[in-house]
């Protein structure tokens, strides 16, 4: 193949969640693979302070990181509704992309020939088209079910009736390799909730433009889910699973272990014996749960990590902490890969973020379920019903009994041992993705080849 000419990628990050710390990891192993190519790194301030650290700038001479506005007008009084910054955020982020990527033009001397965005910016395409781009691709952050989902979102209204007794119990059968999804599974937005506010008209429009960018890929294996693959490649010009990204190298440097996590595991004599507990980076667990939940540990006597922010602390029963010092800690953050990849781990009571299942599936932990919201419930369905490695969580919501159950389920009865054989079978299909001849591999060299050689205009019809 003849050499790459060089080209300037702008790549524009969702500044909330864990967004934009997948799209940077992705983005390093571009920028590894195409030196000559340079990547503008589009995101809020407070984003990419948290992001970008020495590592990447060293490391990488070709990506530059800029901070566009973050959308909260100078003198603006938040009301305190949920999703306030986001909403702020999504409104000004068309223009704001449009004049921040004109800068970097000006500044790098290079037009931008792709523009690769957060799967949430629908309006990529328009833009693309606009400034005379070659190319536009879609970075989905979560898992395929999700994504079909929204997808197939104009399908599901047709075909569902909430008004109907008992619409929340329907299957989705009527999509490929959904058959096992209920209705009640369903991110807000797709049928339930305000459906013109700006979020779920963000991820309507979002559905609607997938099959006009040149490429849509995902942060997963394409053997996780063979059907819902086979069904969105022939709806994209390409759907590329290039994952689980933090099993390829360059991916993002380990989060530090600050409180001594792998230390206290290392001195952990059984194998498979702890429990980790972590909520992800945006959820938090009512009170009463979260006091369900150290009741749990406190009574159980399961040795455990538990990832709970300094804020939250205040939430615990007095005593909890003293009472548990010897069997367990309580981190405001723990370095979660190296965590689970730990051979003393043994199940993780998760929310089922996409970034925890993937990395669970990783270190071949079992999981313990409780979703919130967005794709949490698809991913439980997925985690439970499709795959069989992990469970609900009793009931639906923490309580003490519940919990013990659920644990002593996982880490000691056969059910739990048969999760833990599935899930490590599906480690080692992980691996073999990302190996010499893997399709995520495989995957990844067609989306370097979208990203990184351009041709043509992007003319969406
Ligand atoms: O103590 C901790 C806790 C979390 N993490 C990391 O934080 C990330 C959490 O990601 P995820 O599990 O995806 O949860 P959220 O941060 O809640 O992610 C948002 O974004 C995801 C991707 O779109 C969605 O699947 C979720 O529903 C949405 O809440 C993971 O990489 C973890 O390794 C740590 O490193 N240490």
């Amino acid at each position: 193949m003849a050499p790459s000419p060089p080209c300037h990628v702008a790549v524009a990050a969702f500044p909330f969640g864990t967004h934009a710390a997948p799209l940077l990891a992705i983005v390093r192993r571009l920028a590894a693979a195409s030196p000559g190519t340079t990547f503008s790194f589009f995101n809020t301030r407070q984003s990419n302070n948290t992001i970008f650290n020495k590592d990447t700038t060293t490391q990488f001479p070709n990506i530059k990181a800029y901070d566009i506005w973050d959308g909260v007008p100078e003198g603006h009084v938040f009301t305190g509704k949920p999703q306030e910054r986001i909403e702020l955020f999504v409104k000004a982020a068309p223009e704001s992309l449009r004049i921040n990527i004109e800068m970097a033009v000006v500044e790098t001397g290079r037009e931008v020939s792709c523009l690769l965005t957060d799967a949430f910016f629908w309006f990529g395409g328009e833009l693309a088209q606009d400034m005379r781009m070659a190319s536009w691709v879609q970075f989905w952050t979560a898992g395929p079910c999700s994504l079909s989902a929204h997808f197939y979102t104009d399908l599901i209204r047709q075909r569902i009736s909430i008004a109907a007794k008992g619409s929340e119990n329907e299957p989705l059968s009527f999509i490929p390799g959904m058959s096992k999804f209920l209705v009640q599974d369903l991110p807000e937005g797709v049928l339930f909730g305000n459906l013109e506010s700006v979020f779920p008209n963000m991820l309507h429009k979002m559905g609607l433009s997938l099959p006009r960018a040149k490429a849509v890929f995902i942060n997963s294996f394409e053997e996780l889910d063979k059907t819902i693959t086979h069904d969105l490649k022939s709806k994209f010009n390409k759907f590329l699973n290039v994952g689980p990204l933090n099993l390829v190298s360059p991916s993002l440097p380990p989060t530090p272990d600050e409180s001594g996590c792998l230390r206290w595991l290392g001195g952990q004599k059984a194998d498979a014996s702890v429990a980790y507990i972590s909520f992800g980076s945006v959820m938090m667990p009512p009170r009463e749960e979260l006091e369900e939940i150290a009741t749990a540990l406190e009574g159980g006597g399961v040795p455990s990590i538990w990832s709970l922010r300094e804020n939250a602390r205040q939430n615990l029963p007095i005593g909890f902490l003293e009472k548990t010092r010897k069997t367990g800690m309580v981190v405001p953050w723990a370095p979660q890969t190296d965590v689970l990849a730990h051979r003393a781990v043994g199940v993780f009571v998760t929310h089922c973020g996409w970034n925890s299942v993937l990395e669970s599936i990783v270190g071949g932990v079992p999981m313990i379920c409780r979703p919130f919201f967005g794709d949490q419930r698809l991913n439980r369905r997925m985690v439970q019903e499709v795959l069989e490695i992990g469970v609900k969580v009793e009931g639906g919501a923490f309580t003490k009994v519940g919990l013990e159950r659920c644990l002593d389920l996982v880490l000691c009865q056969e059910r739990g041992k048969k999760m833990r054989d599935k899930i490590k079978s599906l480690k080692e299909v992980a691996n073999e993705a990302v190996g010499p001849r893997g399709s995520s591999t495989e995957n990844f060299k067609l989306l370097l080849d979208v990203v990184t050689r351009p041709q043509g205009v992007v003319r969406l019809i």
